[in-house]
């Protein structure tokens, strides 16, 4: 069975609902390319997720009749490929008199600049040397690896699908499958779908296979479920409140959490949850078995994730012996983010403030973060502690700034990453330059 993102994905560019500005922009593009006189040698179609950029070049090729070449832009086996068709149809000479190429390059934002090392060039060189239109698609263009792409393709933008034709959309689809849809239960899954057709179209797959109606209750439910599944609180509910082991398995294994996050999760709420130590114990002594078989999955095969679920779902879950009788009011807890999340965000906020500090003061000393660091640091913490209004005021420093400073921290940090010399003094200049320039205005 094709699923209905295929099966319903448009064949020309006509059959795409709206999107009437990049369609033209297209058009006009690959007419110039024919001709001839096309100045940009590629297109970057850029937007969000489900948004149609695939289905537009798929579309753009079938209305011309060109056939697509597909491939992954951070695929650089593809890449050497493709630059080889690209070199035979330099040499054999009239492209267009048989069928013509479009040539795909999906994700060029995936490409990462260390792992694909070279992709970047070699899709600027394919770009310079091709006698095909190529047109590309990413999600996210802006990365600093793609500045020097950008600046050889055109650049066109897709937006989200709006709420009229992405109605339209799903009720054709309801239409020629012959199923029941509540108009209700199309809203609903619009506004859920927040302009992916993709997300939308196989939301409404997925209520009508199962049911074989689409009704505003069921999607409403279905919404509410793929919310929990996204919520690590609600998946740690559903495993220390499950009453069968399937129930638990099942909260773990559709929960959208990182596992190992996950397991983070239910370690840091078995004691809140179970009040009895040996209850306690057995949790801990499955969660700790869940770790050793999800290790084992990465490693050597991913058929033990199943063994991992049963661990950490139902393990966990039927630890606590006397769970049945107890009212959801007795289990309810308060849950809370595991410690190293915590941990992780305080550390962070907290370098960003030492950060800006060092920086600060290295503008009004004219010294480098390195200088700062290791020379003056420790006088301005005393500094702080003794006197802190104008100290703070003569060094611009904001409350969360003087409190560092004045807490003594610093000593216990590594040192600031950055360039060790020169940094501060371009920036000084910076500063400098701007201020000078306000003085002057
Ligand atoms: N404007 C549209 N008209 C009709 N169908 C559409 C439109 N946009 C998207 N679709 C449907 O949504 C599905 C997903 O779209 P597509 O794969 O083209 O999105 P995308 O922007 O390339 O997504 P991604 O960035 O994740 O690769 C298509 O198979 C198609 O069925």
């Amino acid at each position: 069975m094709i699923p209905w993102v295929a099966k319903y994905r448009p064949k020309t560019l006509d059959e795409v609902e709206n999107q009437e500005d990049v369609k033209d922009q297209l058009r006009s593009w690959i007419e110039d390319w024919l001709k001839g006189s096309s100045e940009a040698k590629g297109v970057l179609l850029y937007g969000p997720p489900g948004t149609g950029k695939t289905t537009l070049a798929l579309a753009l090729a079938n209305s011309y009749n060109l056939e697509l070449v597909e491939t992954n832009a951070s695929d650089t086996r593809n890449l050497t490929s493709l630059r080889n068709i690209v070199e035979r149809a330099s040499i054999t000479g009239s492209l267009f008199g048989s069928r013509g190429k479009l040539i795909f390059l999906d994700e060029v934002d995936g490409v990462q600049p260390k792992q694909d090392y070279g992709a970047i060039p070699a899709i600027l060189e394919i770009l310079k040397s091709s006698k095909y239109p190529i047109i590309m698609a990413a999600n996210d263009p802006w990365s600093p690896n793609l500045r020097d792409l950008r600046s050889a393709v055109r650049m066109i933008e897709v937006k989200k699908l709006g709420k009229v034709p992405m109605r339209r959309l799903l009720k054709k689809i309801c239409n020629s499958e012959k199923i029941k849809c509540e108009d209700a239960a199309i809203d609903e899954i619009v506004e859920a779908s927040d302009g992916d057709a993709r997300y939308a179209i196989n939301f409404l797959e997925a209520v009508a296979e199962g049911y074989n109606m689409v009704s505003k209750s069921l999607v409403e439910e279905l919404v509410k479920r793929k919310e929990r599944e996204l919520d690590p609180f609600e998946t740690v509910r559903s495993v220390f409140w499950a009453r069968y082991g399937w129930q638990a398995k099942l909260a773990v294994s559709n929960s959208q959490v990182d596992y190992e996050l996950l397991m983070r999760w239910i370690s840091e709420n078995i004691p809140i949850q179970y009040e009895e130590l040996n209850d306690v114990w057995r949790a801990y002594d499955a969660l700790s078995r869940a770790s050793i078989f999800l290790t084992r999955a990465k490693l050597s095969s991913w058929d033990m994730l199943s063994y991992t679920f049963d661990l950490m779902g139902p393990g966990v879950a039927l630890a606590e012996v006397g769970k049945k009788s107890q009212t959801w009011k007795a289990k309810w807890k308060k849950y809370q983010f595991p410690t190293m999340v915590q941990q992780m965000y305080k550390s962070k906020s907290s370098r960003q403030v030492r950060d800006s500090l060092i920086q600060k003061l290295g503008f009004h000393l004219h010294s480098s973060t390195k200088k700062i660091f290791n020379d003056v640091y420790p006088f301005f913490t005393l500094m702080a502690s003794a006197d802190q209004s104008d100290f703070a005021k003569s060094l611009e420093l904001s409350q969360e700034e003087v409190n560092y400073l004045s807490s003594n921290k610093g000593e216990t940090h590594e040192r600031p990453s950055g360039r060790e010399d020169g940094e501060n003094k371009s920036s000084t200049t910076r500063n400098t330059r701007t201020r000078s320039r306000r003085s002057r205005s």
